[in-house]
C-alpha cells in the first residue's frame, strides 16, 4: 500500500507553460481523474507521473520514493497505459504482453493467460497487433498497464475507442484493481467515467486545476456540471 504526493509540479516549453505548478496526494485504492479540453495538460501531468517527462519544477513521491532521484526504482511500482499504441505491429499479442512481463520485476509470463482473459482477448492470442481493431489495442494497452499488479496504475485516455461493453468492463476492471490498494490516476474525455471513477476530479484548463470535485453520491449530477466546464474549455 502506497501514497502519492505531487508537489508542486510544472511543466514549462520554451514559451508555453503546458502544466502550472500543481500539488495533491492520493492514498491507496483511490482514483484521481484528470478532466480538460484538448491542451489542457492532461498528457503532460501524466507522462510526468510516469517518470516520461521531467517536470520543470516540483517533486513526486510514491512513499518514500523520490521520482526524481531514484526513478529506476519509482517505475518498478508503476503501469503505464499511454494514449497511443507504441508497440511494434508484427509481434502477437502473447508476444507483446510476454515481452512487458519479462521486463517489469514484479510481472511473470505466468501472468498473460490471466491478462488475456482478463481484457478478453484470449481469442486473439496469436493474432499480429496490425491485424487488431483499435478498442482491441486499448484493451492489449490496458492489460499490459495491469501486468505484475502495479501500485500505481496510469492511463491516458483508456477508454478512447472502446465500445460501450468494454467501457463498461474497463470501469469494472479498474474498481477490482483498486480493491487491492492500487492508486490510479488517469485522464478521460468522458464525463461519466470520470464521474464513476474518480474519487477526486481535476478539471484542467491551460494547465491550471479550475475546478476539483470529490466523489459525490451523484453521479449524474458531477457528470452534468463537468460537462458544462467543457463549454468554456
Ligand atoms: N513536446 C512539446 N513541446 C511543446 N509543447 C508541448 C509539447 N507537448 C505538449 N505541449 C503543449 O502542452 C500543452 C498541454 O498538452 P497536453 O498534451 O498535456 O494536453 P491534453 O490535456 O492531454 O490534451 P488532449 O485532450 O488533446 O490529449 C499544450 O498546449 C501542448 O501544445
Amino acid at each position: 500500500m502506497m501514497t502519492l504526493k505531487v508537489e508542486h509540479i510544472s511543466k514549462s516549453y520554451k514559451h508555453n507553460e503546458a502544466l502550472s505548478p500543481f500539488s495533491f496526494e492520493t492514498g491507496p485504492g483511490q482514483c484521481v481523474v484528470l478532466c480538460g479540453g484538448n491542451g489542457a495538460g492532461k498528457s503532460t501531468m501524466i507522462q510526468i507521473l510516469a517518470g516520461l517527462s521531467t517536470p520543470t519544477t516540483g517533486n513526486v513521491m510514491l512513499d518514500d520514493i523520490n521520482l526524481g532521484q531514484a526513478r529506476e526504482h519509482y517505475v518498478e511500482h508503476i503501469g503505464y497505459m499511454p494514449d497511443s499504441f507504441p508497440a511494434q505491429p508484427f509481434i502477437s499479442v502473447q508476444e507483446m504482453l510476454a515481452f512487458y512481463a519479462s521486463y517489469r520485476p514484479s510481472a511473470s509470463k505466468d501472468q498473460v493467460p490471466a491478462i488475456l482473459e482478463r481484457i478478453g482477448l484470449m481469442e486473439k492470442k496469436d493474432e499480429i497487433i496490425k491485424r487488431l481493431s483499435k478498442g482491441m489495442r486499448q484493451r492489449l494497452l490496458f492489460g499490459q498497464a495491469l501486468l505484475g499488479s502495479p501500485r500505481l496504475l496510469l492511463m491516458d485516455e483508456p477508454t478512447n475507442g472502446l465500445d460501450p461493453y468494454w467501457i463498461n468492463e474497463f470501469v469494472r476492471i479498474v474498481k477490482e484493481v483498486q480493491q487491492t490498494g492500487t492508486i490510479v490516476v488517469l485522464s478521460t474525455h468522458m464525463m461519466d467515467v470520470a464521474a464513476d471513477l474518480g474519487d477526486t476530479i481535476y478539471f484542467m484548463k491551460e494547465g491550471k486545476v479550475v475546478q476539483d470535485f470529490k466523489r459525490s453520491e451523484d453521479n449524474e449530477r458531477t457528470t452534468l456540471q463537468l460537462l458544462d466546464l467543457h463549454r468554456n474549455a
